[in-house]
């Protein structure tokens, strides 16, 4: 496995360029022709990773016919535009790795479930857990999930974009990452809402907590193991984007707390926070599992504008009292 496709120059997308650059030849798709002519001319992604100094042998392109030769892709488009590209896209065989964070719109799909239509004969994995890009591509510590259903596949795409300050921990519970990643960024705009209505620490600690649950609860009727909830992709990310204002869900969760509307905020931003397209689908595919899951619920209501942040902390500490487990 050498040269490296990478679907998607956002943040995320060019983080994990960098990161599988120092390894062998990556191509990066972007979906702008301007970022990927700055990316070969400047080796900067100004428009969605400003200040960091790329390597050179990062080959970017507009496109996605480029991409034709690579020996795996990594995907690493904004979750709602991924089947779509993915169409488009040279795949065939290729092994796919997924890197999205959400639930399709529409379809209640996982990624993976996206991609397996998209895409019917590329094997697939998934990576997910705690990982700002920006710290990433500045080679800061970080570990991850890698999912793969097939563990020897796995073994080789780990083993491909490792580093040693990028640790990839290997799983073959391929759903249970992509709902630990999926639903922590909606319970990340949650605790934004906390920290913006001034509600205290005890209330962030108490929503991580049982928004944990939740998760739990969604992920085990999935079919996910709770171990991988409680890892990386899940507990661990979960951590990460409820206690930083560098989280995009979080920061969105912030303004909604302190009054501001979710559309305006939403309007404004060119960057992606996931949570918010993923709370409404993520409500209506726990009430067809028959799972509960009040602070999605919650978070789904005040992204419509059905609430504001006062009525939904109201409803939360309405209901009626119940055991902790279950
Ligand atoms: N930024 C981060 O730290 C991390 C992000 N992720 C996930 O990676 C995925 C991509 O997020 P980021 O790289 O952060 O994106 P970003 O927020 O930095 O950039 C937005 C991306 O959306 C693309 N885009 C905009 N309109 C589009 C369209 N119509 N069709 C296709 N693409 C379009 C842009 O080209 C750009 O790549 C998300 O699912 C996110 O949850 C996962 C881990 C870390
Ligand atoms: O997924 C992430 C970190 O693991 C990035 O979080 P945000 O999308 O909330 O910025």
């Amino acid at each position: 496995m050498n040269h490296i496709g990478v679907i998607g120059a956002g943040a995320w997308g060019t983080a994990l360029a960098q990161v599988a650059a120092q390894n062998g030849p990556v191509t990066l798709w972007a979906f702008e022709p301007e970022v990927a002519q700055a990316i070969n001319e400047l080796h900067e992604n100004s428009a969605f990773l400003a200040g960091i100094p790329l390597s050179p042998a990062i080959r970017a392109t507009a496109h996605i016919a480029d991409l034709a030769d690579c020996d795996a892709l990594l995907v690493v488009t904004p979750a709602q535009h991924m089947r779509v590209i993915l169409q488009a896209a040279p795949v065939g065989a290729t092994p796919l790795l997924l890197c999205a964070k959400g639930i399709e719109a529409g379809t209640m799909a996982l990624m993976s479930e996206a991609a397996a239509e998209a895409c019917p004969e590329a094997p697939i994995a998934a990576l997910s857990g705690p990982t700002f890009a920006s710290e990433v591509a500045a080679g800061l510590p970080t570990a991850v999930t890698l999912a793969c259903g097939d563990d020897a596949l796995g073994e080789r795409l780990a083993a491909r974009i490792a580093l040693p300050h990028f640790r990839p921990y290997r799983s073959t519970d391929l759903i249970g990452a992509e709902i630990g990643g999926a639903v922590k960024n909606v319970l990340a705009i949650a605790c934004g809402i906390v920290e913006g209505a001034s509600l205290g620490r005890n209330a962030r600690a108490a929503l991580i907590a049982r928004g944990f649950a939740e998760m739990t609860r969604f992920g085990i009727a999935r079919g996910a193991k709770a171990e991988t909830l409680a890892g990386l992709a899940g507990l661990g990310d979960l951590v990460l984007t409820c206690s930083s204002e560098q989280s995009r869900n979080f920061s969105l969760g912030l303004g909604i707390g302190r009054g501001e509307s979710a559309a305006s905020l939403l309007s404004d931003r060119r960057t992606v926070a996931e949570g918010a397209f993923t709370a409404p689908v993520l409500v209506q595919a726990a009430r067809a599992a028959g799972v509960e899951m009040p602070i999605a619920e919650a978070v789904a209501a005040l992204i419509a504008g059905d609430w504001t942040a006062t009525q939904a902390v109201e409803a939360l500490l309405a209901r009626p009292l119940r055991s902790e487990a279950g």
